[in-house]
């Protein structure tokens, strides 16, 4: 019945659900499972969880790395929770924050046995909803009524899908680079952030455009850090696309390179601590990158170009649009707002991440 939510919109409700602390249920293979987000966990949920079994505690690899459990699954671990486990045991090990100042009291015991798909997704959704990679997932034989329920498999598919975009608005803004700015607000099915793209002039669709695919950075971008290269980065892309009088700014709201503001600031945190830029996100429990720049590409196709001259130093953009069907004609080198704060970062970006300097 149509009335009724398609998958993409349980998927967002399972979302909202786990970042408001609620449970949401996986099924697969005859199984279901209650998954819960570690992050912003609540005594008298964790209670009536535990009245119901014994949850494990799933995490990625990376965070199983700092904490010495054993990743048997892979890509991920499952941590099996003490007798006399607490909230704020769990959030100790889903969170790196105190890891230095309260080294863990592991050794931590992980699961080998039985299957962790169902542990996979919750992992999956958890980083979707932009909240730390760790969840509870608890086998049960009854599901309760009320609860988001998610087929694990279509789940895990979609979430690895950039999601289908529609354009919602285009309407005229003029900028101090350029009188003729357009945007056009991009909204995902999947109920995830929605992406801008900025068009300068009229660029022709049959000649290479000048585009910038930006990633949202609300510190540098709106707060001016002196962190990143991220605020001159935007300025003087549009500089130039003002000069040129056209271009293409995409403007994705993947903060963070996908992990989110919240996360984002975790890692700083860490930074504080002494980590890298790389270290910090591993130590969460994240990859380096968590973005898809398909969306780019996508979005790009959709407003008709499919030759670009894209402005970046980062060689896994030009791969992407290339693998998307876009030709990149011309790599155009980005430096800009190099400063005494982010020396060591971008170094680490070109060391670890490839970047161009
Ligand atoms: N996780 C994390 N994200 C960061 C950090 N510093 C900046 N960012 C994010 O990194 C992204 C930077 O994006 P871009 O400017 O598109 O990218 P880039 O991959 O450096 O490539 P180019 O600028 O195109 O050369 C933004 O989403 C920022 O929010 C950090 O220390 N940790
Ligand atoms: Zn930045």
């Amino acid at each position: 019945m149509s009335l009724l939510p398609t998958l993409m919109e349980r998927i967002a409700r399972a979302r909202t659900d786990l970042r408001l602390g609620l449970p949401v249920v996986l099924q697969g293979d005859g199984r279901s499972v209650l998954a819960l987000a570690a992050e912003g966990l609540d005594a008298d949920r964790f209670a009536d969880l535990r009245a119901l079994g014994d949850p494990v505690l799933a995490v990625t690899a990376r965070r199983a790395a700092t904490l010495n459990a054993r990743a048997y699954d892979g890509d991920m671990a499952r941590i099996v929770l003490p007798r006399d486990v607490t909230t704020d045991w769990i959030r100790a090990v889903a969170d790196p924050q105190d890891d230095l100042s309260a080294p863990m009291k592991g050794p931590f015991v992980a699961m080998r046995d039985g299957p962790a798909d169902l542990h996979r997704v919750a992992l999956s959704l958890a980083k979707s909803a932009r909240l730390l990679p760790a969840a509870l997932v608890l086998h049960v034989d009854a599901v309760p009524d009320d609860l988001t329920r998610l087929d694990a498999a279509l789940t895990l598919q979609a979430l690895s899908d950039p999601a289908h975009h529609t354009r919602v608005v285009t309407g005229n803004v003029p900028l101090a680079v350029t009188g003729a700015g357009r945007v056009h607000v991009f909204r995902p099915e999947d109920g995830g952030e929605e992406h801008v793209v900025c068009e300068i002039g009229r660029p022709s669709r049959s000649e290479p455009v000048l585009v910038r695919l930006h990633s949202a950075c609300f510190t540098g971008d709106v707060l001016g850090s002196l962190k990143c290269d991220c605020g001159p980065q935007l300025h003087a892309a549009l500089a130039q696309m003002g000069a040129e009088g056209q271009g293409i700014l995409l403007y994705l709201n993947q903060e963070g390179r996908g992990i989110g503001l919240a996360n984002k600031m975790r890692a700083y945190a860490l930074q504080d601590q002494g980590f890298d830029t790389v270290e910090a996100n591993h130590r969460l429990g994240f990859e380096d990158d968590e973005r898809d720049f398909r969306t780019g590409a996508d979005l790009l196709k959709r407003l008709g170009f499919s030759k670009v001259r894209l402005m970046t130093n980062n060689p896994a953009k030009v791969e992407m649009m290339a693998a998307q069907g876009i030709e990149v004609t011309e790599r155009v080198p980005l430096q800009a707002g190099r400063n005494p704060l982010n020396t060591a970062y971008l170094d680490v970006k070109a060391r670890k991440s490839g970047h161009i300097l």
